[in-house]
């Protein structure tokens, strides 16, 4: 579904992104882990053309997106930035329609289209539709940037830290709801975070970068099992098992005695 072929970014003679080559399957969701300045959003960008690459390329159902209209890959590729990004002058409702607008939608298809993803994020459409993004908490208004992503109805979603500003009860619910909202719509998706809990329960599959390359691909599972190198057993090694010790402990069911 999405190919990276040596993908490659120089700013000033500096590689912020060198040589990676990913493949993400249809209805996967590949998370690209990795500490700042690693290359994560420089990667998601070269996908959608907000960064044009130094080399290499980028295909999306074999199709090369060099060759497509940026604007028109841009529709087809719903994208949710790292900071939230509404647009404070227009409510809920016209945020999220900014998309189908565009494209000419007719009124009662936006205004159900619209009422449908409030419903999908687990925003009641009566109370929020017409809202300014300034009425909103930060974790609705992050739920509010992911419907505006889902428009359009894009096969494929890039999600960039989406919800790294939120605290970490809100941000638990998000990725609940997120999880749930892929499944319901079997969304392929690149996910950027910086957090590895995040990437274990979200990714079926995690790219590890590092100054600018892919140091290791694969389930958390087998990072864990066999990771590359200390670095990678290090990042994976504590929370996972932290996350192996949470999970055992419900599988036990409540009134036991933790291990
Ligand atoms: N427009 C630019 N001009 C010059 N250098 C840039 C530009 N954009 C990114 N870089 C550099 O490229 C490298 C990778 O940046 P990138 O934003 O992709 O990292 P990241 O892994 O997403 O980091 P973070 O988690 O902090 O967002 C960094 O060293 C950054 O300073």
């Amino acid at each position: 579904m999405i190919q990276l072929e040596a993908l490659t970014r120089r700013f000033d003679g500096q590689r912020a992104v060198d040589s990676v080559s990913l493949e993400v399957a249809e209805g996967e969701l590949l998370v690209l882990l990795g500490g700042s300045g690693s290359g994560k959003t420089t990667t998601l960008k070269m996908i959608n053309r907000l960064i044009e690459p130094t080399s290499g390329r980028v295909l999306l159902s074999g199709e090369n997106v060099a060759g497509m209209k940026p604007y028109e890959l841009r529709r087809r590729i719903g994208y949710v930035f790292q900071r939230i990004g509404l647009f404070p002058h227009m409510t809920v409702a016209e945020n999220i329609a900014i998309t189908p607008v565009l494209l000419g939608w007719d009124r009662d298809r936006i205004r159900s289209r619209v009422d449908e993803l409030l419903e999908l994020v687990e925003l009641g459409p009566a109370m929020y539709r017409d809202r300014r993004p300034e009425a909103l908490s930060g974790g609705q208004a992050q739920r509010v940037a992911v419907a505006r992503a889902l428009a359009a109805e894009p096969r494929v979603m890039l999600l960039d830290e989406p919800f790294g500003a939120l605290d970490p009860l809100t941000r638990g619910r998000l990725q609940q709801s997120f999880l749930r909202i892929r499944q319901t719509l079997g969304l392929t998706a690149i996910f950027v975070t910086h957090d590895v809990m995040e990437a274990i329960l979200l990714g079926d599959r995690i790219a590890v970068m590092d100054s600018g390359r892919v140091k290791q691909v694969g389930t958390a599972r087998e990072l864990l099992d066999s990771p590359v190198d200390e670095s990678i057993r290090a990042l994976i090694n504590a929370p996972w098992s932290q996350a192996e010790i949470a999970s055992d402990r419900v599988g036990r069911g409540h009134g036991t005695t933790p291990a």
